[in-house]
């Protein structure tokens, strides 16, 4: 079996005196799109925070392409795993052509400026997310979803092997979430592997693969159009979701719940 672009065995986390996440064992295929999805307080941003390497309290291993992230020195790790989290804090002032740049510095020698193939990653990323326009305006200035857009580029412009993204549909209009999936596509489709947290069912439908969770803990993982998966979905929803096959795709719907009577 070809070696999964992301493990994790026995993957634990305690916030807190809690633990949230509860010894997830996972192994996630390079070269697809996988999307966490589950209810509120499931623990996805939990679990791809820990994938990401990002919290120092997590137990159990976690391996990238094969070999255990905490073995991988800081740079290297950064230039092979992209991460784009909810909520990031950049500076206001900063322009948006250099927020992008960040995404670069794993790639760059200690002080060196941005090279050629650095400016280039970057216009890549920032017209890939149609932010090229504003490249010179500071962050703040921007709107939630154009700031959304930057900071995807930001993570774009790694050009990393796997990228992890905790809600990155936030604040995105219907056509830029369009082309973010056109985006992750690409992306996938040059043998990249892109992890998703995503609320809106309807496209976290769209990625090749599901992980459900619920309390903590992975309850399915299986391909999105699969009959198996969308059980687990509903089941999680607790049967308050319905989905539809629609224009070759899959759909969900809220259920609201029966009138009381009287
Ligand atoms: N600092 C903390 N201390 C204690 N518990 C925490 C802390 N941060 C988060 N939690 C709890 O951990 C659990 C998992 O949180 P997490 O953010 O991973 O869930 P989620 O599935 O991403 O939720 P949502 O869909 O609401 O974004 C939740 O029950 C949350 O209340």
């Amino acid at each position: 079996m070809a070696v999964p672009a992301l493990s994790a065995r026995g993957l634990r986390v305690s916030l807190g005196s809690t633990e949230v996440l509860h010894a997830v064992d996972l192994d996630l295929s390079a070269g697809r799109w996988t999307s966490i999805v589950g209810p509120n307080g499931a623990g996805k941003s939990t679990l791809l925070k820990a994938l990401a390497g990002l919290l120092p309290q997590a137990r159990g291993e976690v391996r990238l392409m094969g070999t255990t992230l905490n073995d991988l020195p800081a740079r290297a790790r950064a230039r092979r795993l992209a991460w784009l989290g909810q909520n990031e804090s950049v500076t206001d002032d900063l322009p948006v052509h250099d927020v992008a740049m960040l995404g670069r510095l794993p790639h760059q020698a200690w002080l060196a400026p941005p090279s050629a193939a650095d400016h280039a990653a970057v216009e890549r990323a920032l017209r890939s997310t149609q932010a090229w326009d504003w490249r010179e305006r500071p962050l703040g200035q921007l709107s939630g979803g154009e700031r959304q857009r930057v900071l995807l580029a930001r993570a774009l412009a790694v050009e990393a092997e796997v990228l992890l993204m905790d809600e990155p549909l936030a604040n995105l209009d219907p056509p830029h979430q369009a082309d973010w999936l056109v985006v992750v596509r690409a992306l996938v489709a040059r043998g990249g592997t892109v992890v998703s947290v995503l609320h809106e069912l309807s496209m976290a439908l769209q990625a090749d693969a599901l992980v459900v969770m619920a309390q903590g803990r992975v309850t399915h993982h299986g391909a999105s159009g699969d009959s198996a998966t969308h059980a687990a979905l509903r089941d999680v929803f607790e049967h308050r979701i319905t989905l539809h096959a629609l224009q070759g795709q899959w759909v969900a719907l809220p259920v609201t719940p029966p009138e009381r009577p009287g």
